[in-house]
């Protein structure tokens, strides 16, 4: 049987509204000098921090003893900015979590001034909050898709994960109607999309694979994701619609809902780790509505590895039904490349 998580999941649905709701207000007042540039080149803006800060004060005061896994480190932004901007950061998390955003939502959590850090190392054993507070910077930056992606962890098995999209449209075919997703799921009880308030909860189920709609959800990013792979993998499936290319996790959201029919992440070049809480809740999503996600290869990420998935063989998700299609296709365009090579 499984467990309910109901604490846990109401209590990531809470933060996750209040950090989009924090990353919405950012984004309407964005000015360039909140932006910064991370060690490793990727913009980071006070957004990040403020929504990390957010939920992960959140977390720590519902279950001080849990480590947290965040994205964001703190001690970046003591080095590279100075007291105006952390001042910044601490009075967007306390706005936003002082909001009245839902009847009952913040008296119920409250808020204490404890010290939650998210530099955890991640592992194989007990519980842990993964959090990436706005997956998709480069989106957010552009006004364009970005995500608030909240993930339980337990024993290295996603049991829980909240995505957030504040700019997604609720219909990808009518991008100026409503806009604003969360998608829920917990291991086990299926998976959810609802308005960023919490209307409208629909359950998700993927439908079966149906080669006249199918097409692949992947980065914007060029230098996220192998255009050029997934273009000769969408070849060998005879695919004949356009990528649908979108930042963030909320492709996952999408793929869960019935968007495209596969989300492609292809490598980039050698080295790089993908990051735990770039997929955790988005893995969770999907399969919970009836998809299956692997590396290329057909193995099942590893959540217990640590801050990364590990060795990176690129991620595919799909519709159970696809799945052996899909890495029959990545299988051939790798021969491919190789006896190009
Ligand atoms: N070389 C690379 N290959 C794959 N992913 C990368 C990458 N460099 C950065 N990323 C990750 O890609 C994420 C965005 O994914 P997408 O392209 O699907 O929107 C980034 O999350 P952040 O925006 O949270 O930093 C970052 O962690
Ligand atoms: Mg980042
Ligand atoms: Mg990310
Ligand atoms: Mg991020």
């Amino acid at each position: 049987m499984s467990i309910a998580y109901t604490t846990e999941k109401q209590l990531a649905i809470s933060a996750v509204r209040r950090a989009c709701y924090l990353t919405s207000q950012v984004f309407n007042k964005l000015v360039k000098n909140e932006t910064l540039t991370k060690g490793d080149k990727t913009p980071v803006t006070v957004g990040d921090y403020a929504a990390q800060a957010l939920i992960s004060s959140m977390l720590h005061h519902a279950y001080p003893e849990d480590p947290i896994v965040g994205e964001e480190d703190a001690a970046e932004l003591r080095v590279e900015s100075g007291k105006v901007q952390r001042d910044r950061i601490v009075e967007l998390a306390n706005e936003a979590l002082v909001q009245d955003l839902q009847e009952g939502d913040y008296a119920e959590w409250g808020i204490g001034p404890g010290k939650a850090q998210g530099n955890h190392e991640g592992g194989r054993n007990g519980r842990m909050w993964c959090i990436d507070p706005i997956d998709g910077t480069k989106g957010f930056l552009r006004g364009e898709q970005y995500a608030v992606c909240l993930a339980l962890i337990i024993d290295g098995e996603v049991k829980v994960g909240v995505i957030g999209c504040p700019n997604l449209p609720h219909d990808l075919s009518k991008p100026d109607g409503g806009k604003g997703c969360l998608f829920v799921a917990v291991r086990g009880q299926g998976a959810q999309q609802m308005a960023v308030s919490g209307a409208n909860p629909t359950p998700l189920s993927m439908p079966p694979y149906d080669p006249a709609t199918f097409s692949f959800l992947e980065s914007v990013e060029a230098a996220h994701s192998s255009h050029s792979t997934s273009e000769k993998i969408s070849k060998l499936m005879q695919i004949t619609h356009s990528p649908i290319r979108m930042d963030s996790q909320a492709k996952y959201g999408c793929l869960a809902r019935g968007d495209g029919g596969a989300y492609v992440r292809m490598p980039t070049g050698v080295g790089y780790k993908e990051k735990i809480w770039d997929h955790a809740p988005g893995s969770l999503i999907v399969e919970e509505a009836g998809g299956i996600v692997t590396n290329s290869q057909g193995v099942p990420l590893d959540f217990g590895l640590g801050r990364t998935l590990g060795e990176n063989f690129g991620i595919v998700a799909t519709v159970k039904s696809a799945h052996a299609k899909l890495l029959d296709a990545v299988a051939k365009a790798h021969e491919g490349e190789k006896a190009k090579a």
